[in-house]
């Protein structure tokens, strides 16, 4: 993966569910590069979101890349389901596991990209040795679970860190921010060293803009140089 680029993924939770396969359309052409799909369990997070059915109907859909995003406990399990239903990307969170250096070979051998979800209040402190086994760092904004929360603004100096520990070791980790990504913390997190942004309520889906239309404002928002 490539650090300098920008990626934007799509939060299909986000979209409308009655008419989904329209709205996937439209991010296609409004040009995004992902569709992040949150998997809750009702056990690490206080809420439940897509799962097994949804990949297997949209994998033939659309050549959008799956960024998945496990938000459930014991990850280990539905690893090699969600990498066989087609996951491009699978990022579970540390917090879920012990076992971080085996399940990320274990998502790496299975052919697929594999990134570390990090709860606003964890410190980053967590991926100093397993930095050169992974593709992405995803920080989170907010805490996971729910659509439509408000920024945790402390995490912006996380994402520094982060950016600065993997610069430090030449290394080529995608840093994503997912969570209130929008007008107002965009420009912070890019300055910060983000370069994957998750489009969710706060933006793609907030319902100001058409979606294609909103996807193409928030690529804008997101390459400007701040
Ligand atoms: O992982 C998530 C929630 O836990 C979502 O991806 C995220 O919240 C995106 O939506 P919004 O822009 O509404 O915050
Ligand atoms: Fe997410």
């Amino acid at each position: 993966m490539n650090e300098e680029t920008i990626k934007i993924s799509a939060s299909l939770d986000c979209a409308n569910y009655l008419d989904l396969l329209s709205d996937i359309r439209k991010l296609e052409e409004g040009g995004v590069n992902m569709l992040h799909l949150d998997i809750m369990d009702g056990h690490f997070v206080p809420n439940y979101a897509l799962g097994t059915n949804l990949l297997r109907k949209l994998r033939p859909q659309t050549s959008l890349l799956f960024d998945v995003h496990f938000m459930t406990s014991n990850p280990e399990v539905s690893i090699p389901i969600f990498a066989d239903l087609g996951a491009d990307i699978i990022t579970f969170h540390v917090e879920t596991t012990s076992r971080l250096h085996q399940m990320v070979s274990s998502i790496k051998n299975l052919g697929k990209k594999a990134g570390l979800a990090l709860n606003p209040s964890t410190p980053p402190d967590i991926l100093e040795y397993i930095f050169p086994y992974i593709d992405m760092v995803l920080v989170m904004t907010v805490d996971p679970g729910f659509v439509g929360q408000k920024f945790v603004p402390e995490v912006v100096k996380k994402v520094q860190i982060i950016k600065s520990l993997i610069d430090s070791r030449h290394l080529n980790i995608d840093i994503a921010v997912d969570g209130g990504i929008g007008e107002k913390t965009v420009p912070l997190l890019k300055k910060a060293g983000a370069n994957v942004f998750i489009a969710g309520t706060s933006s793609i889906f907030s319902g100001k803009d058409e979606i294609e239309i909103a996807a193409r404002k928030f690529r804008e928002l997101c390459e400007k140089t701040y």
